[in-house]
Parts: structure tokens; sequence; C-alpha cells
């Protein structure tokens, strides 16, 4: 089965937990985004973990250094898994798998900035890490001439476990199940809707179909 991954790209807890709370029966993981974290904190992880003490709680902390140490301060405050930037050096990511072992947590590795995802994901697999995100951020997908094809193609290919983030919606969530992802990343297409827990709902559905 395809996991399912709200991004709450929101920026107070308040609203991070009354979105989780809606689209929480459809969604296996509940990704903390970045601006979210750096908004609030630590503290976010701890609310959302005790919210949603089933689900799995993603932080989606893009550490670039000091691995160990931020997956210590991920982990210790309730995150299930962790992002650790694939352009940074192995170090980094080995130091966060040390940690994520450590707690019985996991890694994943966020290809983002990174020119040959593939081969970087193929890589850091072998790191120790949970999966791979192959993923085009917000700006990435505000290029002109951006389109989510890229990253389907790259996971057909990939032959690791890898997620897919960077535009997923219902118009494309057949073709990033097919591409044989192990989650898909939905962010947008869920906070943004009109009514969240329909869309959640929809792409919980096309996943399972
Ligand atoms: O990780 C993300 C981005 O870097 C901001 O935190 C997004 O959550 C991710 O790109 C998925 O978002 P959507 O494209 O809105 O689905």
């Amino acid at each position: 089965m395809v996991k399912l991954q709200v991004a709450i790209d929101l920026l107070t807890t308040e609203d991070a937990i009354a979105l989780a709370t809606k689209v929480a029966p459809y969604i296996d993981i509940i990704e903390l985004g970045t601006p979210l974290i750096k908004s609030e904190g630590l503290a976010v992880i701890t609310a959302m973990k005790k919210a949603f003490p089933d689900k799995l709680v993603f932080a989606d902390f893009k550490t670039a250094d000091a691995g160990e140490l931020e997956a210590d301060m991920a982990f210790g405050a309730g995150a299930d898994l962790i992002t650790i930037l694939g352009a940074t050096g192995d170090a980094t990511i080995i130091g966060a798998v040390k940690s994520a072992k450590k707690h019985g947590k996991g890694v994943v590795v966020d290809t983002i900035g990174v020119l040959d995802r593939v081969k970087r994901a193929q890589e850091v697999i072998a790191l120790g890490v949970e999966f791979v995100e192959l993923h085009a951020g917000l700006d990435e997908q505000a290029q002109p001439g951006y389109s989510i094809q890229v990253l389907i193609d790259e996971a057909s290919r990939a032959g690791v476990p890898v997620s897919i983030a960077g535009g997923v919606k219902l118009s494309n969530i057949a073709a990033v199940k097919a591409s044989g992802v192990k989650v898909a990343v939905a962010g947008a297409a869920i906070y943004g809707a009109a009514d969240p827990a329909a869309a959640a709902k929809e792409l919980r559905e096309a996943l399972d179909a």
C-alpha cells in the first residue's frame, strides 16, 4: 500500500493541528513543513505527536549539518522521521542515521537541489535511510515549464524506496502510484483545498484503487 503523507506548510500549531484533525482518517504520515517548524519550534512536533500518537510525525528539518544533533532534537521532541538534505555530505546523513537507530526512528533524505536525484537516492539508501524524497520544492515548482513528470520518471527507475513531493494532486496521483513510490506527499493539494478532508479522501481512494 502506498502511504499518503500530508505536508503541512502552514505557520501555526493551531492551524496545523486543525488541518491534521480534518485529514487524519485518510493519511499515514503528518509532515510538519520547514516553515512551520521554523515558526513554531520543536514544540509543534511534541504537540502534533501528542494529538496523533498513532500517526507517523515527519519533521521536515532539511538538515544540512550536525546531523546527529539535529536528529536527536527532532526525535527527542517526538518525531518519527526527519529529513536530511541529500545535497550535504554523507557524514551528516550517517550522523542522523546513528541518532535514528538510538531512538528507534527513521531518516528520510530530501533531494531538493540535487542535480542527479536518482544517483543520490541510490547512494544514500546504502547509508541506512528509510526512503528518499524525490523533491521539487515550492520555488522549483514555480519555475516556468515545471512538470511533476520528471519526478515520476525518476521514481520509476530509482530501484530504491522513494517518495515524490512537488505538486502531487488528484490529476497525477495515479501516475505517482504507478511509478512505484513508497509514499506520496501532498501539501497544497490538501491544505489549499476548499475542503481538505474531501481532498485527502480522494487522494487516499486513488492510492487504494
Ligand atoms: O517540502 C516542501 C517544501 O519544501 C516547503 O516546506 C513541501 O511541503 C513539498 O514540496 C510538498 O508540497 P506541495 O508541492 O505543496 O505538495
